[in-house]
């Protein structure tokens, strides 16, 4: 029997019993009537600390004379549960006296079954485990806010990065790509000709006279223009094509896939688009045309970019001598 069992441990083992007098959790010994009820058998000093009883004076009491009346149904049901099933429970519960802050309790209780197999005792450890439960919560929110936190970072460096991209690869006043981004861009799509075989366009586009326009209405009036007409010219072209601001009026773009026809009209089309646009200074209003020099990749004689774009060069420079506002195709 239990209560002899422990009387006799106590009694017998000094170590036992300085194992109960100093364990730290909360030990008890429930007698489990033949009339169902239930009596205190033992309660270890810590649990007669936090009952505020003497292990001595609580001992032998029915259990309703010990347990708030308030959780007596509640702790009863507990013990049936454990006595019926004939096997260990734990349960946690969060309590205390009102007006203290409630604690929480982790419970582990052990049926002890007598000769005839009824279940005669309950042992029961029970563990305040407020503290650990609290630490778990603040560890989760610290976490959960360290998640939030970095998620934040991630998104701000994110954006970061974007941006560096964006000044490492556009031109800064006109959006369009820059010139060694473009040359890297022009690298690429050289190469995959010379492997697939497929056309490429190169148009070599200068603004006409833009000296002109600079003295008469300041540089922040050309400013204005290469804004405008590098929308313009972006505009007008496929997704595919690429176009970046080679120099300071001048822009080269790129026609994967165009045949000579097709570059033709794309190219005339951008010259008449710049054209047409009409810009505003002070007041003032005025025009500004574009000429345009064409080369086709010619497997035979390209045997790098650099030669494909100084033919562009060499037919821009050709529509400059005809007259301007025109394009040249070169040979
Ligand atoms: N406002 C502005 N002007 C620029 C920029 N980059 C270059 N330019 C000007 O573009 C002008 C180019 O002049 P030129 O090379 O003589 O050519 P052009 O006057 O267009 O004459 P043609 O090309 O022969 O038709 C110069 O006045 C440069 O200062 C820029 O970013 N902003």
């Amino acid at each position: 029997m239990p209560r002899r069992f422990i009387t006799v441990l106590r009694r017998r083992f000094p170590a036992f019993e300085q194992l109960w007098q100093r364990f730290p959790d909360n030990v008890f010994v429930i007698r489990c009537e033949s009339d169902g009820r239930f009596v205190v058998e033992a309660i270890n000093p810590t649990l007669a600390a936090v009952i505020g009883r003497p292990s001595e004076a609580v001992a032998g009491l029915p259990l309703g004379e010990v347990v708030p009346a308030e959780y007596l149904a509640l702790v009863e049901g507990r013990y049936r549960a454990c006595a019926d099933s004939g096997e260990p429970m734990t349960y946690e519960e969060s309590g205390g006296p009102a007006g203290a802050e409630p604690r929480i309790w982790q419970t582990l209780m052990v049926p002890a079954q007598g000769r005839s197999g009824k279940v005669d005792y309950i042992l029961g450890i029970s563990r305040d485990i407020t503290a650990l439960r609290k630490a778990e919560a603040y560890l989760r929110d610290a976490n959960a806010a360290l998640e939030r936190r970095v998620a934040e970072r991630t998104a701000e460096l994110e954006c970061a990065n974007a941006r560096l991209t964006e000044l490492a690869t556009r031109d800064g006043l006109t959006g369009l790509y820059n010139r060694r981004h473009l040359f890297e861009l022009a690298t690429r799509e050289f190469r995959r000709v010379v492997r697939t075989g497929q056309p490429l366009a190169v148009l070599m586009l200068d603004l006409d006279h833009f000296k002109d326009i600079n003295d008469r209405f300041g540089h922040a009036a050309g400013d204005q223009v290469l804004r405008a007409l590098s929308h313009v010219f972006q505009t007008a072209l496929r997704q595919t094509d690429l176009i970046g601001r080679y120099g300071g009026e001048e822009f080269l773009v790129l026609l994967p896939d165009t045949d000579a026809r097709e570059a033709e009209h794309i190219a005339d089309r951008l010259r008449e688009s710049c054209a047409t646009v009409e810009h505003r200074w002070n007041h003032q209003t005025f025009q500004c045309t574009l000429s345009i020099g064409i080369a086709h990749y010619d497997a035979e004689r390209d045997d790098g970019l650099d030669t494909l774009l100084q033919r562009a060069d060499h037919a821009l420079l050709r529509a400059k001598a005809a007259g301007r506002n025109c394009l040249v195709i070169g040979g």
